[in-house]
């Protein structure tokens, strides 16, 4: 059964459309991210299902019940924000608690649930601190066991990571896909970190423009990207992308190209540099990062391409180097409409 369904959805801010018929299914227990670049709808996507936004066409189910003309109260979802918008006032038990005080849970049963879903997200030593004696990954645990405790049919997620520093950021990003592995939980997680998307999910949304531009999981999504938009957004530094017929010509067997204008899609990984047979280019700069390093090139028609080689056989800057990639680790794309060509 569907945890979450968004059936051609359409929403608006005033007169300007911001979501363009969304199609999503999330199976029930599944994580789906919503990635995508700022502006691109995500935080719409999550208000049109917790109600706090109309949507101006389409229907919006959850657990199976159409929730489309259904007040936020009554579609039992619990959303997580990247502000945490806890009380200040209220200690970390009545801010727990609090979301089932309100609907008139006794305060006894209120506040042993709030103990346990602080003791799942292992903030349970806090119960009695208020929230501006906790650091920025306490009160994000702290939010969490909120949205936890009223056992909600979907958790949405908004960004709850994005005010922890990079380190605290990756150790929660393992906790929540712990948590949500133990509870079997419907999540939807909103980011624009393709990092985090990766690491995260079962399946990704990729959102460009209010439009779902390619739904997959994490390997397809990296293995066959569904379009330029989607195979330059997830990969750092951004996947490589030449003119089919220009300068670069891969090695290895080539497939049966249509006879139009194609892009060739290379990530930096798939560079090879030091190539007797390749095409010349001329090293712009190179950063070292740890073991790894990017050399920016530019190749003889003006082309920038980025390689990834290991720090110790990096080129000099200035330098000139042959470049080539095999056939086999190249994505193709359609120039007229950015889709993925699979020849
Ligand atoms: N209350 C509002 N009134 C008018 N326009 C809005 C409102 N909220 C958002 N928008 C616009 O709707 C579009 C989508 O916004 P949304 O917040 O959903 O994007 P997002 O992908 O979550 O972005 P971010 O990553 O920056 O939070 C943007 O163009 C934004 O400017």
């Amino acid at each position: 059964m569907s945890g979450l369904v968004l059936d051609g959805v359409s929403a608006a801010y005033r007169d300007t459309t911001v979501l363009h018929e969304v199609r999503l299914t999330v199976s029930r227990g599944e994580l789906l991210v919503v990635l995508g670049p700022s502006g691109a709808g995500k935080s719409t996507v999550l208000r049109v299902v917790a109600g706090l936004e109309p949507v101006t066409a389409g229907r919006v189910h959850i657990a199976g019940r159409d929730v489309t003309e259904a007040r936020p109260g009554r579609r039992n979802v619990s959303m997580v924000f990247q502000s945490y918008a806890l009380f200040p006032h209220l200690t970390v038990v009545e801010n727990i608690a609090f979301g089932l005080e309100v609907r008139d849970t006794p305060r006894g049963e209120a506040r042993q649930r709030a103990r346990a879903a602080a003791e799942t997200v292992g903030c349970a030593g806090l119960l009695d601190r208020r929230p501006g004696q906790l650091s920025g990954g306490e009160r994000q645990r702290v939010a969490l066991a909120r949205a936890l405790v009223r056992e909600p049919d979907v958790f949405l997620l908004d960004e709850p990571l994005s005010n922890l520093d990079l380190a605290l950021r990756a150790e929660m990003r393992a906790e929540l896909r712990a948590l949500h592995d133990r509870i079997g939980a419907t999540m939807v997680h909103v980011t624009h970190d393709q990092t985090e998307a990766l690491v995260l999910a079962d399946r990704i949304a990729v959102l460009r423009d209010g439009r779902v531009e390619q739904v997959g999981t994490p390997d397809e999504i990296w293995r066959t990207p569904a379009s330029t938009f989607v195979a330059r957004f997830v990969g750092s530094p951004a996947m490589n992308l030449l003119p089919a017929d220009g300068p670069l010509r891969p090695g290895g067997e080539a497939p049966t190209l249509p006879d139009e204008p194609l892009e060739i899609g290379f990530r930096p990984e798939a560079v090879i540099l030091d190539a007797a047979e390749g095409t010349p280019a001329t090293v712009d700069r190179v950063e070292v990062i740890g073991e790894d390093a990017y050399a920016y090139l530019t190749l003889s028609a003006g082309q920038p391409v980025v390689a990834r080689v290991p720090a110790v056989r990096r080129p000099e800057r200035g330098a000139t180097v042959r470049l080539d990639v095999r056939w086999a680790d190249t994505h193709l794309f359609h120039v007229a409409s950015g889709r993925r060509c699979d020849p």
